[in-house]
């Protein structure tokens, strides 16, 4: 096979020696049973392309890592809210400055919305800077074709050349990753996520919606507020810049595998602050939670309708021995016909076991249906029921709704059904541009922004 990247077989560098119990752990985690592994042609050539990986800077640092366990410590401790969000599949060809910035600047209108309305601090985690790998139900598309995995895998252009997969991709998801990084972190750093800025995340095309007004009042409320601490003299500097961390699937290990660093004895997973593991993926005795298990990055796990008290509680044990406040981001993504039957027992199972986790509600992946038109889309009516009765379960139980991961775009697309658009299954097509699955648009993620600050305030 001719690859487009040459790399010599005797130039490999590999990762720095590995205390004996780690690199026997190591080996023992990945020697597990691995599902959704793309099928690389040529596994000599994949070992070379990891070895490079295995040298590069990493996209994350680990005082990063360690700060963001911190703050899930405190929403697992129900003192924060937990806010992630970004696109299904992250593509290539979309990781323009104008894409990135459109993913952050909703997220940031979210969390303002979100910490106006509760007074409690968000923590923004965005699917970002490496969510380049996608799990899929079925090996073939509807055209008989092998399955978009991600741009990290193969080329979502349907030919059975662009759907081969190709190990130099993961070099280019790398590349991709760390120039998004590099982005995010001077977007956040400075100038455009200072607060005082609020007004300019309002993009024309949601300034004149409802949503986009409601927006625009909470924004001038700020305004008086910072006027005052102004004139007041009150230093307004930590409003300057805003902590925004990245997070993808934990799927593809060859790339995860490549990207993990040693700092004294802990093993960090730097191709991300947080990694989830998928509904697919999470199997007990697997090499994705053996994997997790041994690094210090929070994780997540999604939990869809079939999972049960003891599945949630083997995953927890397994990932939090050591009873780390926030360690554990526990993502409930049952269906909004299901949350409120099947969450309960799971939420008391783990909340007696003594481990301290992150609740999170994705109310996107259980709600997926296929519109006569043929397109994969979502109704915001049933996204919102799911968040609801994610509520209500917590409220009833006494525990803490840490958290929501939605899949949206700061982009004015029509892939989900509703809102106050009213989006149809008529107008799907007119702006339908996800590589994979359909993503609230910047008008849907403001509405249930709003609808989720009321759902968290104090109850009498
Ligand atoms: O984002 C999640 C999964 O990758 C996606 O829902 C799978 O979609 P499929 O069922 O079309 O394969
Ligand atoms: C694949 C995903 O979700 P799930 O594992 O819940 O299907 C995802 O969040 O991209």
């Amino acid at each position: 096979m001719n690859w487009t990247i040459d790399i010599p077989a005797d130039s490999l560098p590999v990762l720095p020696p590995l205390p004996p119990a780690l690199r026997e752990a190591l080996d023992e985690a990945l020697a597990r049973p691995a599902l959704q592994q793309p099928s690389w042609p040529d596994a000599d050539y994949t070992a070379r392309v990891r070895g490079l990986l295995e040298a590069v800077p990493p996209v994350t640092v680990t005082a990063e890592v360690d700060r963001l366990q911190e703050r899930l410590g405190a929403v697992a401790r129900g003192e924060a809210f937990l806010l992630q969000g970004g696109d299904c599949a992250e593509t290539f060809v979309d990781n323009t400055e104008a894409h990135l910035r459109g993913t952050i600047r909703t997220l940031l209108q979210m969390a303002v919305v979100l910490t106006y309305g509760t007074s409690m601090p968000v923590v923004k985690i965005a699917r970002i800077a490496g969510q380049y790998a996608k799990p899929r139900s079925s090996d073939v598309d509807a055209l008989g074709l092998p399955s978009y995995r991600g741009d990290m895998v193969n080329a979502l252009e349907p030919t059975p050349e662009g759907r081969r997969p190709d190990p130099v991709r993961m070099l280019r998801a790398y590349a991709n990753a760390s120039a998004a990084m590099n982005l995010t972190r001077a977007i956040t750093g400075a100038g455009y996520s200072d607060l005082h800025h609020v007004h300019e995340w309002n993009m024309d095309f949601v300034a004149e919606s409802r949503a986009g007004e409601r927006y625009e009042r909470v924004a001038n409320e700020i305004d008086r507020s910072l006027r005052f601490m102004d004139a007041c003299g009150v230093d307004d500097s930590s409003l300057k810049s805003t902590e925004l961390y990245a997070s993808h699937e934990l799927l593809v290990l060859d790339y995860e595998r490549a990207l993990l660093r040693l700092e004294g004895d802990r093993l960090y997973n730097l191709s991300a602050h947080q990694q989830w593991i998928g509904e697919r993926t999470r199997q007990i005795d697997g090499a994705h939670v053996a994997l997790a298990a041994l690094t210090a990055n929070p994780t997540g796990v999604k939990l869809g309708p079939k999972t049960t008290p003891d599945d949630a509680l083997a995953l927890v044990r397994a990932l939090d021995p050591d009873k780390v406040d926030g360690r554990v981001t526990l993502v409930s993504r049952m269906g909004n016909g299901n949350v409120r039957e099947t969450l309960p027992s799971i939420v008391e199972a783990v909340r007696d076991s003594g481990h301290v986790v992150v609740w999170q509600c994705d109310p996107m992946h259980g709600n997926t249906e296929e519109s006569p038109s043929g397109h994969k889309t979502r109704h915001f009516d049933r996204v919102v029921d799911e968040v609801k009765g994610f509520f209500e379960v917590h409220h009833a139980l006494g525990t803490h709704p840490g958290g929501i991961h939605v899949e949206h775009t700061g982009e004015d697309v029509t892939e989900c059904l509703g809102g106050a658009q009213e989006i149809s299954h008529d107008q799907l097509g007119s702006r339908y541009e996800t590589a994979c699955d359909p993503r609230l648009n910047t008008q849907q993620s403001l509405e249930l922004s709003f609808l989720v600050a009321e759902m968290l305030q104090p109850r009498g």
